[in-house]
This record gives structure tokens, C-alpha cells and sequence, in this order.
């Protein structure tokens, strides 16, 4: 287990497709044991081999919007048709496990978490460029040609967003092996001895 100086959550944000997942997965299996991935609250239906419990928890909108009046939510945020939230006792249960706890999570959960004044450190995923995104979007084969279409236009979203410079750090993943040297190094780094 190699240890994480910065005890902070990372949020890691960008757009739908860029490899988000891509990465952070690497990072889980370079460094066993060091890390957790919250497990989000979704409103939408599994693609196959994802597991309740363990890729998200799958709610009806019914508990979504139920747990989310009772301010159970720290973020959430509806995509089409489609609800996300990352529940507030799902976070304390990570933090109980001793372990730096990866957020997936997108541009109004960014906002949210930011406002609320949590903690934590956000790291964007940027694409090399819009084409290649959809690219990569339909080379996942897991989108409708509607959802594809959605997702491009909320990338557009994500990106101006990353342009306001809240983030701690900006990745650009066209190189793999090059953007996960810099996510891990990010990661890894010492807040003691950085500058700003
Ligand atoms: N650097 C890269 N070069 C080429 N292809 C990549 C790269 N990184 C990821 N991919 C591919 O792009 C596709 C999208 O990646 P991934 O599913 O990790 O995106 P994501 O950002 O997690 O998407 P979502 O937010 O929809 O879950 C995958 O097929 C993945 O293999």
C-alpha cells in the first residue's frame, strides 16, 4: 500500500467518454488497497456487468428524490432523465476504511461540492480535442446515438467549466500512459511542499 500525503477526497471531472474511468482504474490497480471509489446513488438502469453496491447504487426516483429532502446528498444532479448524487453516509463509510476516496463526478456536483466547502481536491480530464472524444464515445459502444449526442453537448458544459480555473490540476488525456504519469503524480504529491 503506498500512502497518499494529502488526506483530501479527489474529485476527478471531465467529460463523458474522455477516460475518466480509464484512468482512475489504473491508478486502483498500480496502487492496491490505497484507494476507494465512491459509489454513487443513480436513477439509471445498469449496462451490463455493473453491479448494485459496487459500480452505483441503483435507486428507484423515488428513494433518489426521498433521501435527497432529507439532505442525504453532499452533490447531485439530473442528466436527462436521470438522477446522480453521491449520499453523505456513503463518503463516511469510506472515510472509516482509512482510504483516499475517488469521486466521479460531474460539472453540477463539481459546483455543489465546491460551495458546500468540502474538502477535497479536483482534478479535470480534458480531451485532446472534441473529435477524438467522440471518438472514443462511439468506440465504447455502450452509447444510443441519442445518448452520444447528449453527452457531446454536455461536454461542451464540462469544458467551458474548466476554463474558470477551479481546478487544482488539468489533464489532458491523449496519451494514456502520459496522463496517468501526471494523475499519479498529482495524486501522490506532497502539500507541504507545494507552492500554491
Ligand atoms: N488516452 C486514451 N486514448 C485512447 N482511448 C482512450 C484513452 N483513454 C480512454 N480511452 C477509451 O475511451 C473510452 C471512454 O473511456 P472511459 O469509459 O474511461 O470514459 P469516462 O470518462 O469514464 O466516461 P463516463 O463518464 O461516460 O463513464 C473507452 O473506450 C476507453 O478505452
Amino acid at each position: 500500500m503506498t500512502s497518499v500525503p494529502d488526506p483530501r477526497p479527489i474529485v476527478i471531472s471531465g467529460p463523458s467518454g474522455v477516460g475518466k474511468g480509464t484512468l482512475y482504474n489504473l491508478l486502483f490497480k498500480r496502487h492496491p488497497n490505497t484507494f476507494t471509489l465512491s459509489v454513487s446513488h443513480t436513477t439509471r438502469k445498469p449496462r451490463p456487468g455493473e453491479q448494485d453496491g459496487v459500480h452505483y447504487h441503483f435507486v428507484t426516483k423515488e428513494a433518489f428524490l426521498e433521501l435527497k429532502a432529507q439532505d442525504g446528498f453532499i452533490e447531485s444532479a439530473q442528466f436527462g432523465d436521470n438522477f446522480y448524487g453521491t449520499s453523505k453516509a456513503t463518503i463516511e463509510e469510506q472515510r472509516a476504511k482509512g482510504k483516499t476516496t475517488v469521486l466521479d463526478i460531474e460539472v453540477e456536483g463539481v459546483k455543489q461540492i465546491q460551495a458546500s466547502k468540502f474538502p477535497a481536491r479536483f482534478v479535470f480530464i480534458a480531451p485532446p480535442s472534441e473529435e477524438e472524444l467522440e471518438k472514443r464515445l462511439r468506440g465504447r459502444g455502450t452509447e444510443s446515438e441519442d445518448s452520444i449526442q447528449k453527452r457531446l453537448k454536455q461536454a461542451k458544459v464540462e469544458l467551458e467549466y474548466s476554463k474558470t480555473g477551479i481546478h487544482d490540476r488539468i489533464i489532458v488525456n491523449d496519451d494514456l500512459e502520459t496522463a496517468y504519469k501526471q494523475l499519479e503524480e498529482f495524486v501522490f504529491a506532497d502539500p507541504t511542499n507545494e507552492e500554491d
